[in-house]
């Protein structure tokens, strides 16, 4: 990692730091000491490893951090302070840190940069799902502004930030880092940014009415994910331990919801929810569909791209459903290891559309259950699973027309593109009773909701531009 003067007890030893791979993707950061015959060639050896490592470009100088106090077990400053900063520092790393103040104060700030984040390597995120998912939206929603890209439009086409996002666990699910790295630990998380390693990641972004509400990294969840959620907001207090309770409670109540689904299948992919590969560092499926999203996109206008990018018919489903949930991820985090999707890819432009229909309770226990143990949790006939470029829901008193069956693929392309659909609700229809949508964690209180992924990869930054024309 880095090369540091020893002082005692040889004079003419020197260390370097390194990262080690151990079990279950943690990495460790180990020290070696060589020692040289004489001081000469002991200060070679540290400046010719100090030229190569400013060689690496994508390595970050100057991070700004965003610790949330009030995330997790309250322990964020605490693991920034003890097991992240130490690591920077030996790193040759500045840092500029903010304490949040209240929600949304990232984002707030984030917005609010124009020029000033050109300084910056990336943005670091201490704290738990939500906390990254402010921070995107901060980092996102500054760039499509920079870029005049108008976010309202739910065929708008985002421009990729010039930011990274580093994420230290420090929440009560950790979900997105789990996912991404393999585990929740800090000082994993500390050593893949030093290093200077990036993970491209599908962004879904979620309109209602030609409206902009959320993007979202990990789970949409409606019904039983969206109730859970709901009720575990009331308690904050307890920490991580509010979902275990808001989780049985939500159990025993057993509702359901009542909707249309509309999805657009991704049939260019080359993967399936239950084909049981696991993406990881490389991952084929992620490149060819990125190449393969490119490539098809290339000679269209923006109009078209929001049109052929789905590039497949319009499905629905209707029924009464326990839960609906979009995994734009696996969602793997301690509570469930493989995740809500197990096969479910980090950037292929897709996220898998689960949905559970209404069943027993002791059926839907065991669907639960295979979340936490190595079983098919699909493998149950109230349960499918779609992957998806796209998709819309409407709840029983907002449906779609039954008409729009007989619609073509362009004309329901352009109802939606225009949000056309208008709730249909007749005086004698009883208002069915409406969940809430979970995004990363965070409620959003809508139940009809249009959502689409696509694939955000950070470019290189101005930074980073200055350092390779210096090599
Ligand atoms: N200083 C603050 N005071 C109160 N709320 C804050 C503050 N800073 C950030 N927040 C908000 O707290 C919410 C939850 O934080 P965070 O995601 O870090 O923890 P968590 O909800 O416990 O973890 P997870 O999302 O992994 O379940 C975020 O949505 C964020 O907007
Ligand atoms: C009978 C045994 C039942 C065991 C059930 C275990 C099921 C666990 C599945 C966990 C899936 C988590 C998906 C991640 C969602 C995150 O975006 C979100 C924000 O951090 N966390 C939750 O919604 C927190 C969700 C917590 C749900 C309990
Ligand atoms: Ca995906």
């Amino acid at each position: 990692m880095v090369a540091k003067q020893h002082t005692k007890p040889d004079p003419h030893a020197f260390t370097v730091c390194y990262v080690r791979r151990s079990a279950h993707h943690r990495w460790l950061c180990c020290d070696i000491t060589f020692s040289c015959p004489n001081q000469g060639l002991r200060q070679q050896w540290i400046q010719a490893i100090s030229e190569n490592l400013a060689l690496l470009s994508h390595r970050p100088r100057c991070l700004l951090v965003y610790i949330n106090p009030h995330g997790g077990r309250h322990l964020a400053k605490w693991i920034y302070d003890r097991k992240v900063a130490p690591l920077f520092c030996r790193a040759g790393i500045s840092t500029d840190v903010i304490i949040t103040e209240r929600a949304n104060h990232a984002r707030d700030h984030l917005r609010a940069q124009h020029g000033d984040l050109k300084k910056y390597d990336g943005v670091v995120c201490v704290g738990g799902d939500g906390m990254v998912n402010e921070i995107l939206h901060g980092l996102v929603s500054r760039t499509q502004t920079d870029h005049r890209v108008d976010q309202n439009q739910p065929d708008a086409h985002l421009v990729p930030c010039s930011l990274r996002i580093g994420i230290i666990p420090a929440g009560s699910t950790d979900c997105i880092c789990y996912t991404t790295m393999g585990t929740n630990d800090p000082v994993t998380s500390a050593l893949h940014i030093i290093v200077g390693d990036s993970q491209p990641m599908d962004v879904c972004s979620v309109h209602n009415n030609n409206t902009f509400l959320k993007y979202s990294v990990s789970l949409l969840g409606y019904g039983f994910y969206g109730d859970v959620l709901t009720d575990s907001e009331k308690k904050r207090w307890m920490g991580p331990l509010r979902y275990d309770l808001a989780g049985v409670k939500t159990f025993l109540s057993h509702n359901y919801y009542e909707g249309s689904i509309w999805f657009v299948p991704a049939q260019e992919t080359q993967g399936q929810p239950r084909d049981q590969e696991q993406c990881l560092a490389g991952c084929h499926v992620c490149q060819q569909g990125s190449y393969s999203e490119k490539k098809k996109l290339k000679h269209l206008s923006e109009d078209e791209k929001f049109i052929k990018g789905s590039g497949s018919e319009w499905c629905v489903v209707r029924g009464k459903f326990l839960a609906v949930n979009a995994a734009t991820v696996s969602c793997a985090c301690p509570r469930s290891p493989r995740g809500l999707s197990p096969s479910a890819h980090l950037a292929d432009g897709t996220a898998d559309l689960i949905l559970v229909r209404k069943c027993s309770r002791f059926g839907f226990f065991r669907h639960l259950l295979r979340h936490t143990n190595a079983d098919d949790q699909f493998d149950h006939p109230f349960v499918e699973v779609h992957r998806v470029r796209r998709f819309l829901f409407q709840p029983k008193n907002q449906e779609v027309s039954d008409s729009t069956e007989d619609l073509s693929d362009s004309e329901m392309e352009k109802r939606v593109k225009t949000n056309a659909f208008r709730p249909i609700c007749h005086a004698s229809d009883d208002i069915t009773a409406q969940s809430n949508w979970t995004c990363d964690g965070e409620i959003l209180p809508h139940a009809a909701i249009q959502a689409a992924v696509s694939v955000m990869n950070s470019t290189t930054n101005a930074r980073q531009k200055e350092r390779q024309r210096e090599k």
